[in-house]
């Protein structure tokens, strides 16, 4: 039988060597982000052993490969901060990349949170009858050693942003300029000059948009259905703090429509410049549908003074241009996919148990 239990490895792991089967005697935390992080901060105080999987050859890989250059927190430190280790108080309101990846490391540094790098999750299943989970990993080296954890309990940390969208999109393939998702997605700086079609008008498509009009490239914005936005501080206040502050006291339909006001005398209508708003509000449309509102951090006025161009859906791609559902053919230099990104649950294959 595979099944070994280790007890030289006092329920930490270590020591696997060449042993394809490891208990852990405690929980298997798979996911070493923010949230992975924390679960193993609180662990670690209460004394349970427990081991964190990790796909990536880091902690918080997401913000450490997969976000710009010049990205910060858009929602304030006190909100983002993970428990029992506050952000330094030298750190401004919104923390920067760099700032937020040191405080992570930081935290999983006095924390001793090891993890185990380059391990990821394939499978998490429930086996019934030893009452246990078996997690099944591969490491990502070249060798692809399978490895399988057995555990009592199991936390899955791996967050809402683990996979990329690429959409299918008509003609794409044959588009011969550059074409990255917005994970991908730097600085402005290798852009400068050209036009570049940012699809998506989410946080990702107006921060990377700005960033590309920072740079002195031309960047063209699809905004194919409707977005709400919102400006990320009202009366000096972040606009997320007020709409949790009023949600104590008043029905979320209500606070809806006071972020409406204030966005309406802030950022005045949009509509004329192609940004519909949804009809739920924008509290009702992440509450029911999970989507963000939009913080802007300086978007729009970049779109009102013509920086950044919003265009409508994408019907299909040239060679060096694109075709839009409102029959304007434009020639494009690149194509910046800031079309989302979703959790690598369905990836995963995890079956629960059945009492
Ligand atoms: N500074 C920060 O803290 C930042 C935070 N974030 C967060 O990260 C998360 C992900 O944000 P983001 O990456 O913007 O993703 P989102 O899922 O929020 O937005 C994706 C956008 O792509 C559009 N889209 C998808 N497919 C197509 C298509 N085929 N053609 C045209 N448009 C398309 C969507 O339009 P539709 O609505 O019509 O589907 C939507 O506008 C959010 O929670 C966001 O708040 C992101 C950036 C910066
Ligand atoms: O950061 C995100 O992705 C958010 O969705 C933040 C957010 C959720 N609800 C809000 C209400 C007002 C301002 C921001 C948010």
């Amino acid at each position: 039988m595979d099944l070994m239990f280790n007890p030289s490895s006092s329920g930490n792991g270590e020591d696997l060597s060449s042993r394809r089967s490891v208990w852990v005697n405690g929980p298997v935390v798979v996911g070493a982000g923010p949230s992975g992080l924390a679960v193993g901060a609180c662990l670690k105080e209460q004394g349970v052993p427990f081991v964190v999987l990790e796909r990536a050859d880091c902690i918080a890989s997401l913000w450490q490969n997969r976000t710009y250059d010049r990205v910060k927190l858009h929602l304030p430190k006190q909100f983002c901060q993970l428990p029992k280790m506050p952000f330094p108080d030298s750190f401004p309101e919104y923390p920067t990349k760099r700032q937020f990846i040191e405080y992570l490391e930081s935290y999983a540094m006095h924390f001793e949170i090891n993890p185990h790098f380059n391990e990821c999750v394939q499978s998490a299943k429930y086996d019934n009858t030893f009452d246990l989970w078996r997690v099944k990993t591969v490491d990502q080296g070249p060798a692809g050693r399978e490895i399988e954890y057995l555990c009592r309990w199991l936390v899955v940390a791996t967050g809402e942003n683990a996979e990329c969208v690429v959409p299918d999109i008509d003609g794409l393939a044959h588009f011969g300029g550059k074409v990255i998702h917005s994970s991908e997605y730097k600085s402005g700086d290798s852009f400068r000059g050209q036009k570049v079609l940012v699809v998506g008008c989410g946080n990702s498509g107006m921060e990377v948009s700005l960033d590309l009009s920072n740079h002195d490239a031309q960047p063209f914005m699809v905004c194919r259905n409707s977005v709400h936005i919102l400006p990320r501080d009202i009366m000096g206040k972040s606009t997320f703090e007020l709409a949790m502050l009023l949600m104590k006291w008043i029905p979320l339909w209500l606070v809806d429509k006071i972020l409406l006001f204030f966005a309406w005398v802030i950022l005045g209508d949009m509509q004329k410049y192609g940004l519909k708003r949804p009809n739920p509000g924008p509290l009702e449309l992440k509450n029911e549908q999970g989507k963000s509102p939009v913080l802007d951090i300086g978007a729009l006025a970049k779109i009102r003074s013509g920086d950044i161009n919003v265009v409508p859906g994408i019907k299909t791609f040239y060679a060096s241009s694109v075709e839009l559902v409102d029959g304007v053919t434009m020639e494009v230099d690149s194509v910046i996919l800031a079309t989302g990104k979703v959790s690598s649950l369905t990836r995963m294959d995890i079956r629960k148990p059945h009492f």
